[in-house]
């Protein structure tokens, strides 16, 4: 480990964004009744222009009205390039009641964003009087947020969470696809006559993971656009956990459940991480560093893969 000691995430779960557009509120009540960890109400993509004074009304409404339960609840505001966004911050944070947790901010491009919207959400806290201090979640989604993505990652101690955004991706960098995520058909490898499908998100999820953990942000996966295929789903959800992620956004109800199972350690994985603590415990007290768990080397770096898990579990309850 470095001099610098990694911080650690905001401790709640993440497993599952499930979103819904703001012009769209008959299916807030669902939204909340779902199992989905966090709830994205949208004014940003999935709402028309014609209707962003009506969603955010809506929304404003809803905060305070609907029972959220447990779950993190986070606005979409629209994007700094729009004539939106000033008045989604200065209406949410003058009008909505303090159950709301976080302001995603989509397609951010440098740390300057998020100092111009931390500027302004400062202010309007503070003229309101508002004790609780909303949290920032934001979508790397462009060419120009994926060169920037270290120092957007570390530009202010609201920022809790950090999405990929595959759609938005995809156009900003040029990539030839309209699909949302998951498999592209013309991204293989050729040999003997095989088509290997590789992964065109990998570098964008990996790059952001290690960002993420640099400053103690949650790294999370967005949409996968076809919500009828549940193995693509699946498959894209498990390459990115495995790669650090530690959840995904349901655009859909049905992948609320597939985006839970996956990023909840399963029996086995977590009765494995606490044996090999227990092994580990044991290895020390005899004075070893290392040990032979199952046939495989267990050491004081295993410690610490196996404590990631274990986290996970207790937060969850498990
Ligand atoms: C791609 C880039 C991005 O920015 S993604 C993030 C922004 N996009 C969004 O927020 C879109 C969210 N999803 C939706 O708007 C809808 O799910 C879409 C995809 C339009 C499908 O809606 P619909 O045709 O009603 O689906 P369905 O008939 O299969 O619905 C079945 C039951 O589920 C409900 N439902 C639908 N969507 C949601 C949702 N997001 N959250 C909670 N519930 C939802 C429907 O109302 C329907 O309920 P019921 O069975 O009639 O009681
Ligand atoms: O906002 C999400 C995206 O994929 O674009
Ligand atoms: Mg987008």
């Amino acid at each position: 480990m470095s001099f610098r000691i990694q911080p650690a995430p905001v401790a709640r779960l993440n497993r599952c964004q499930l979103f819904g557009p703001g012009s769209r509120p008959a299916i807030f009540e669902k939204m909340a009744a779902s199992a989905a960890d966090v709830i994205n109400l949208d004014l940003e993509d999935s709402v028309a222009p014609s209707d962003k004074d009506t969603a955010r009304a809506n929304v404003i409404a809803a905060i305070g009205d609907i029972d959220w339960g447990q779950k993190t609840l986070s606005v979409r505001i629209n994007g700094l390039d729009t004539p939106y966004w000033y008045r989604d911050v200065v209406e949410l944070l003058e009008l909505a009641s303090e159950r709301l947790d976080l302001i995603m901010i989509p397609k951010v491009g440098n740390a300057a964003d998020l100092y111009a919207v931390d500027a302004l959400v400062t202010a309007v806290e503070r003229a309101k009087g508002r004790d609780k201090r909303v949290g920032f979640e934001v979508i790397i989604e462009s060419a120009a947020g994926i060169a920037h993505v270290e120092e957007i990652a570390a530009a202010t101690p609201r920022l809790q969470a950090m999405s990929l955004g595959a759609a938005d991706f995809a156009a900003s960098m040029g990539m030839a696809t309209t699909g949302i995520g998951g498999t592209q058909e013309q991204y293989y490898m050729h040999r003997e006559g095989q088509r290997y499908w590789a992964d065109p998100w990998h570098w964008a999820t990996a790059a952001i993971v290690a960002a993420c953990r640099t400053h103690g942000v949650l790294p999370v996966d967005g949409p996968f656009g076809d919500f009828s295929d549940a193995e693509g789903f699946r498959a894209q959800a498990l390459r990115v956990a495995t790669l650090g992620m530690v959840g995904k956004w349901a655009i859909h109800p049905s992948q609320v459940a597939l985006a839970n199972e996956v990023f909840t350690p399963t029996e086995a994985a977590v009765a494995e991480a606490r044996e090999i603590l227990a092994a580990m415990d044991a290895a020390k007290a005899r004075g070893e560093g290392a040990t032979v768990y199952k046939g495989r080397l267990v050491d004081i770096a295993s410690i610490k893969q196996a404590e990631v898990i274990v986290r996970q579990a207790e937060m969850i309850g498990l």
